[in-house]
């Protein structure tokens, strides 16, 4: 007599992992600053997803983490815990010389002072090859990509220049130059327009958009500047080390920027920060109603039932 075929009933099929498809993904990132005798939570619990070929805005007040979550993606800081992802590299887990690999190729990186993203004693053309030459890129081809950059982000005329021979807004021109040379996946931009007057850090943004649109970088640029955060599709605002709110601009049909809509992040938990104005308009405390209505979610002051 043959043993019947034992049939299992079949497991829980997988869900994809949180932003597998994603190009960055931040997921419950934590960051803490250890002092003498003082713990600074710089990051708690930051959730974020960026895909392949986006331009965002990170926002926030002073202090609310946009620095750290930077310096995070860029390898140069490693998080406490939760995880990080950059085009497929572990933030998290991270040998000394991949996070080398990882700064010189996958990612770019400009800082706000201006005379800090370039050497003073070198040269447009010469700064702009140095990583590539790092890199072990052929003569050519370094000549070539130079070339390119000054051009198409529109300092071609300061090839030759030294950083003090040129303007704020061309050195940080240079410096996305610079930053791009190796052909990143993403590049980040650290207030790139906080020492600049608003013409022209609008030529510095131009040169941001042109990175993204035209040599195809995935770029993520923290401002204080609301007319930068206003000319990109994604915005998003951090606030005490977590994203809590996000606006997306949809484009008109000259491809720009058009109508706005603001969206509160909900976290995968489920937490969902309402914003001080409602609660205050409300009176919402500590406790509130929450239904579920057919296409909405209703939140209400507990205080409704007592009446
Ligand atoms: N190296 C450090 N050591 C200790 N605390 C730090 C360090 N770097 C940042 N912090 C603290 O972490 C928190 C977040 O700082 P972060 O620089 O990321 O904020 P930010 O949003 O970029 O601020 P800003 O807009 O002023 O640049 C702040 O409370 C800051 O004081």
């Amino acid at each position: 007599m043959t043993d019947p075929v034992l049939t299992l009933p079949a497991g829980p099929r997988h869900a994809p992992e949180f932003g597998h498809d994603a190009l960055v993904v931040c997921d419950n990132l934590v960051r803490i600053y250890q002092t003498d005798s003082v713990e600074v939570q710089a990051l708690q619990g930051l959730d974020l997803l960026i895909h392949d070929g986006e331009m965002v805005a990170i926002v926030g007040a002073s202090g609310s983490g946009k620095s750290t979550l930077l310096q995070v993606l860029a390898g140069v800081d490693a998080p406490t815990a939760g995880r990080a992802r950059v085009a497929g590299h572990d933030l998290v887990d991270m040998s000394r010389s991949d996070r080398v690999r990882f700064r010189r190729h996958v990612v770019g990186f400009v800082r706000q002072q201006a005379a800090r993203n370039l050497v003073p004693y070198l040269t447009a053309s010469q700064v702009v090859d140095l990583p590539m030459t790092i890199a072990g890129t052929a003569r050519k081809d370094r000549r070539e990509r130079t070339e390119t950059l000054l051009e198409t982000l529109g300092v071609a005329h300061c090839a030759h220049r030294r950083p003090q021979e040129m303007s704020g807004g061309e050195q940080q021109r240079v410096a996305i130059a610079v930053a791009l040379a190796n052909r990143p996946k993403v590049l980040l931009a650290d207030e790139p327009t906080g020492e600049l007057d608003s013409e022209t850090a609008s030529d510095v943004f131009a040169a941001l958009r042109t990175a993204n649109r035209d040599l195809g970088a995935t770029v993520v640029v923290v401002t204080h500047d609301a007319a930068v955060s206003g000319q990109v599709a994604r915005t998003v605002a951090i606030r005490d080390g977590r994203t809590s709110s996000e606006v997306l601009r949809s484009a008109d049909t000259e491809g720009a920027p058009g109508a706005a809509e603001e969206y509160a992040v909900m976290d995968r938990a489920g937490r969902v920060q309402v914003p001080r104005e409602f609660r205050e308009a409300l009176d919402l405390t500590r406790r509130v109603r929450i239904a579920l209505a057919q296409d909405h979610v209703e939140i209400r002051s507990d205080r409704d039932e007592e009446e």
